[in-house]
């Protein structure tokens, strides 16, 4: 009996074994092009037998930089089936840090009915191509989901049901749009499983027009230009240009800029980039970036006059005698090495190049804090269509801090800083921090009295300041007099010196020349 149980099982090993063999023989010993040839009608026959139509769409399609609109608008439908269906499943928090959304996990596969037609969504990745021990995923997995239908529903379902599906995706990405702070990644992440150029942060910055502080009409007329720009997509496409719009902001520091950014962000619920030049290393890194960000969205370059040496000119100068200097010195090439080298024109390609098409509605903005040190390239209308200046604090926009911090539409106090706001520079900044109350027993008068008290200081350090200013500027142009003077008196001195000597030239010669004549006084 044990005899018969062990030739039952010791046949199907066998028979395993052989199969195994064999196979591995037929990859040895049969020849490239036969082999092709055999598992190409191998797969003609199982098509024939299967009846079973497979679509596959993938996370980054191949010499694509960006994730495929496809995958996305799959991943946003299948989010809502998954959830019900699924027994693996993704979560993620989206819409204001709230709600959570479920997604398919990784190798699950859900089943769909549409319009009585049964069809399978799997999602899966397929293996890296090198087997290497390692926890960390490889960086060539690639993720992917595959539609499995029959074939006779392939019309409806490459026609209707894959447009029902990109409609109703993308219509849930929209639901559920949770705007996001994005900021570069280092190039260390940028390849792998999860390919992340970019990382974010949900956006939710408190900041509106209505709270910014600045003269009204200067407001209005940026909320009107951006809501135009917002919904001029067609009027774009008549012109025939790319549908996106540049601004600068420019300033002291705490007059607003980043504020301002957060508010446009807010006012046309847009996603914004907050690109880190500094970690950038070059033009084509550069370029990547930019391909890999969304439509409606803003993409920041802040403080763009320290981002970068992009002041044109004077940086090739500089470098110039920066080589010079450091010929013998290898320690500084080295640490030059790591430094980025994207460059002026690099960036002016980035902003209105061909590749900046590519995406719509975008708003680029710079801020800077020198505007005068920009390379006038960089900021000449078309590229920089609107340039802002955001300045030291006047009264109309002391009012919207008041009226936001203390919640005083007027005070007696009002008229008194409005006099010595004229008189004197503080930035925004400054005015809100002296009308935030410090301890619970402040009371809009304490906080308007501080105010007074600072302001009175910064004008009396302003007017020491002045007047030190004007007493160096004074003695400088005296200097400068007395120099010229000097310099004056000795080219006067050496010119009389010179006509001596040349009368005494004149007589020699005319003495010289009469002794040549034979003429002798
Ligand atoms: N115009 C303004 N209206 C309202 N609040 C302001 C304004 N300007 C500055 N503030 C306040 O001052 C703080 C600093 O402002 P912000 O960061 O926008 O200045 P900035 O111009 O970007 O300065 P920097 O040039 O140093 O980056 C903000 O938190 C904000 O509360
Ligand atoms: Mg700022």
């Amino acid at each position: 009996m044990m005899m018969m149980m062990g030739e039952m099982w010791a046949k199907p090993g066998s028979l395993v074994a052989g199969a195994m063999f064999l196979w591995v023989m037929f990859q040895q010993c049969m020849p490239h092009q036969f082999r092709s040839y055999i598992e190409k009608y191998s797969q003609k026959l199982v098509s024939f037998v299967y009846p079973y139509i497979q679509i596959t769409f993938q996370e980054y399609s191949e010499n694509r930089y960006r994730r495929s609109e496809a995958y996305v608008a799959i991943e946003n439908y299948l989010s809502v089936d998954a959830s019900t269906r699924a027994k693996r499943l993704k979560a993620d928090v989206i819409k204001d840090s709230q709600s959570l959304v479920l997604s398919m996990d990784e190798r699950e596969e859900v089943r769909e009915e549409f319009k009585g037609v049964k069809l399978w969504w799997a999602s899966d990745k397929t293996p890296p191509k090198m087997q290497t021990f390692s926890f960390a995923p490889a960086a060539d997995e690639k993720r992917y989901y595959k539609l499995t239908f029959h074939k006779n529903h392939r019309e409806m379902i490459v026609g209707s049901y894959l447009n029902h599906v990109m409609k109703e995706g993308k219509a849930i990405e929209v639901r559920n749009r949770q705007r996001k702070l994005f900021t570069n990644n280092s190039r260390d992440t940028w390849y792998g499983y999860k390919k992340a150029v970019w990382s974010h942060v949900a956006f939710e910055h408190p900041a509106r027009f209505e709270t910014l502080a600045m003269e009204p009409k200067k407001k209005e007329e940026i909320i009107n230009d951006l809501t135009i720009f917002s919904r001029r997509k067609e009027y774009y496409s008549k012109i025939g240009k790319a549908w996106k719009r540049g601004y600068l902001l420019y300033g002291p520091p705490g007059t607003g800029k980043s504020t301002m950014i957060a508010a446009m962000a807010n006012l046309l619920d847009y996603d914004l980039y907050d690109l880190e030049l500094t970690s950038v290393k070059d033009n084509t890194e550069l370029r990547k970036l930019l391909i890999d960000t969304r439509s409606k969205s803003i993409i920041v370059i802040e403080d763009i006059d320290c981002s970068l040496d992009l002041t044109g000119q004077r940086k090739k100068k500089k470098e110039k005698e920066e080589d010079e200097e450091s010929k013998d010195n290898s320690i500084t090439k080295k640490g030059k090495e790591d430094e980025s080298k994207v460059t002026l024109s690099g960036l002016l390609n980035v902003i209105d190049g061909l590749w900046s098409t590519c995406g719509e509605e975008r708003l680029i903005v710079f801020t800077t804090n020198y505007v005068e040190k920009l390379d006038p390239a960089l900021i000449r209308r078309g590229r920089m269509d609107k340039h802002i200046e955001l300045s030291y604090c006047c009264f109309d926009a002391f009012k919207v801090l008041a009226k936001n911090y203390l919640d005083l539409d007027s005070h007696h106090l009002f008229a008194s800083i409005r006099r010595l706001m004229e008189e004197t520079n503080m930035t925004p900044a400054d005015v809100a921090e002296y009308l935030m109350p410090k301890t619970i027993t402040d009371d809009p008068g304490t906080c308007l009295e501080n105010l007074i008290l600072a302001l009175g200081t910064a004008k009396g350090e302003a007017r020491v300041k002045a007047e030190k200013e004007a007493k160096e500027k004074e003695e400088e142009e005296k200097r400068v007099k007395a120099e010229k003077e000097a310099k004056e008196k000795e080219a006067t001195a050496g010119e009389v010196k010179e006509k001596e000597m040349s009368d005494e030239r004149v007589t020699e010669n005319g003495v010289a020349a009469v002794k040549e004549n034979g003429v002798v006084f």
